[in-house]
Formats: structure tokens, C-alpha cells, sequence
């Protein structure tokens, strides 16, 4: 099967953006993984899809597959994408547009200076709503919020420690730990240990935050169905509500991830949504060959 393909980026996160406002094309978990390998197919984090709307109420719907084929929630990063190749290819000529997803409706702004603003919607603490297995855990209180042990290998000695999470969901689960020095934290060993731990019965995204200043935070995220990407969009909004209801970061925080800076606002209130604002780049358009028998 060929088709036709749009590359964009959002802070470093990576996507493939496929257009099927006019049809489906059905492809499988194996040929999602085709088109994100970096050396066989075009190479992108996640890949994004946008279909027509499904209801009135909404503009589009876009999905969410990670590189390794897995259908997902929500993509922050991908969300800004979304709304600029919309706007790009002429499918809408809207400025603030809302968009289905698995876990909701979440509504992208384009901005007059390029960027994009999001409303990520609520996020959610709950544990089991995450979905994090609490049992038999006594969790460390602080502020309005809680860090739970989630036990782990030490990355230098293997012996078995606990990491403190706080954890979270954007639609997508995430576990957000505090680290001195992003530049140094083994995200990848715990990182990926945290990913597929027993406690996460879905898998979770991995966040390592080091905070700068009540204003100012570093983040470093292994994404769940990828590994360590240059940003999490959804990562941030969970870093910073997470670290809000810690009572640790105030209430608009920039968020310096490898690839670039994310703003995320939320007032602390868990009725409240989460908005999130950072750029989404084209790259290049492209065509390709896509083996049918994956
Ligand atoms: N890069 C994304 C998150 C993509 C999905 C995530 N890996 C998951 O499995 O939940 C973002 O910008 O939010």
C-alpha cells in the first residue's frame, strides 16, 4: 500500500501524521511499527491519524499510536501537530478547533505567534483511575499531594530501593519523580523498570522533574511504547500538576525538556483544566511503500 505522509515535531517529539478525513485505510499494530522504525520506515515517535468528526459536538477525531504499534489516549506534543497540519492542509479554517481522542475532547488554539495552546482537559490523581495499584502502600503526603514508593533497582548497584511518584493522569498514566539533576537521573534504566512495573497494570510514561524555581522545571520522560523522547507534552501537564499539588511549583511553569520549552497553566483546582503551550513544525511530505503483510 502507498501513502502519502506529513513528518512534523513538536519540541523534538516526533510524528507522522497520516490523513483519513476521507477513508480509513485500516493498517495494522505491525505496520504503525514499520512506519515509526527510524530504519526501515520513516522513524517518528508516535503516529498520528486524523478522521472526520465523529459527532457534531467536535471538529475531527485524531489517534495515537506509539512506535512500538499500541493505540494511546492522548499525545500533548501531537495535539499541537494536529491542529497545525489541519489548519495547514485546509482541512478547517478554525483557529481553535476540538478534537475527539480515545480518552475525550481536548481543544487545540493556534496562536498569532505560531505556537500552540491545548486544553488537556482534567488531570486525574485518583490511583486506581490512573491506573496505579496502591495496595498495601503507605503514601508520603505533601502539600495536597501524595508520592507513592514504587520499588525499583538501583541503576548504579542493582539493589532493590524505592523511587517516590507522584502519579497521574492526562488521559494517558504517568509516574513523575524528583531528581536533582535531570542531566545525570538513570532515565533509562528506571525509566524503562517504571514503564512495565507490576504496579501500572496499563504501563505508564516515566517523568524525571528537577525543579528550578517555583516557575521553572527541567523534564526528562521515557514514554511508554517508545523510550526516552525529547519531549513529553502530556508529560509536562502531569509534572507540573503533580508538582503544583505538592505545593512546590506555582501555577504557570516553563518546562525545559531536551527538545525544546513547553508553558503549562493550571490553577490547582482538580475541576480545572491543564493548558499547555509550545510549537508544532512541519518537516517535510513525503510518500512511501508499506509492505501489506505486516
Ligand atoms: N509524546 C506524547 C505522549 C504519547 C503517548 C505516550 N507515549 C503514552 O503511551 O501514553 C505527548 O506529547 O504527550
Amino acid at each position: 500500500m502507498q501513502i502519502r505522509f506529513t513528518k512534523m515535531q513538536g519540541a523534538g517529539n516526533d510524528f507522522v501524521v497520516l490523513d483519513e478525513t476521507a477513508g480509513r485505510r485500516g493498517l495494522t499494530a505491525g505496520q504503525y511499527r514499520f512506519i515509526a522504525n527510524r530504519h526501515f520506515g520513516i522513524g517518528a515517535d508516535q503516529i498520528l491519524t486524523v478522521r472526520a468528526a465523529p459527532t457534531p459536538e467536535v471538529d475531527f477525531e485524531y489517534v495515537i499510536h506509539n512506535a512500538d504499534g499500541g493505540e494511546v489516549e492522548q499525545c500533548g506534543n501531537g495535539a499541537r501537530c494536529f491542529a497545525r497540519f489541519v489548519r495547514d492542509k485546509g482541512l478547517t479554517d478554525k483557529d481553535s478547533i476540538r478534537v475527539q481522542t480515545m480518552k475525550g475532547v481536548i481543544a487545540p488554539q493556534l496562536m498569532p505567534d505560531g505556537r500552540v495552546t491545548v486544553d488537556m482537559g482534567r488531570p486525574e490523581f485518583t490511583p486506581a483511575l490512573v491506573p496505579f495499584d496502591a495496595e498495601g502502600l503507605v503514601a508520603r503526603v505533601l502539600g495536597d499531594g501524595v508520592q507513592w514508593p514504587v520499588d525499583v533497582r538501583d541503576a548504579a548497584s542493582g539493589a532493590d530501593t524505592v523511587v517516590w511518584c507522584a502519579v497521574a493522569s492526562m488521559g494517558n498514566p504517568h509516574a513523575v519523580q524528583l531528581v536533582e539533576d535531570v542531566a545525570t537521573a538513570p532515565v533509562e534504566i528506571i525509566g524503562r523498570q517504571i514503564e512495565s512495573h507490576r504496579r501500572f497494570p496499563n504501563r505508564v510514561n516515566a517523568g524525571f522533574m528537577q525543579i528550578l524555581g517555583r516557575a521553572e522545571v527541567k523534564l526528562r520522560v521515557f514514554e511508554r511504547g517508545v523510550g526516552e523522547t525529547l519531549a513529553c507534552g502530556t508529560g509536562a501537564c502531569a509534572a507540573v500538576a503533580t508538582g503544583i499539588r505538592l505545593g512546590l511549583l506555582d501555577r504557570r511553569v516553563d518546562v525545559h525538556t531536551p527538545g525544546g520549552l513547553l508553558t503549562i497553566a493550571w490553577s490547582g483546582d482538580p475541576q480545572d483544566s491543564v493548558f499547555m503551550t509550545g510549537p508544532a513544525t512541519t518537516v517535510f511530505e513525503g510518500q512511501i511503500d508499506i509492505p501489506d503483510d505486516l
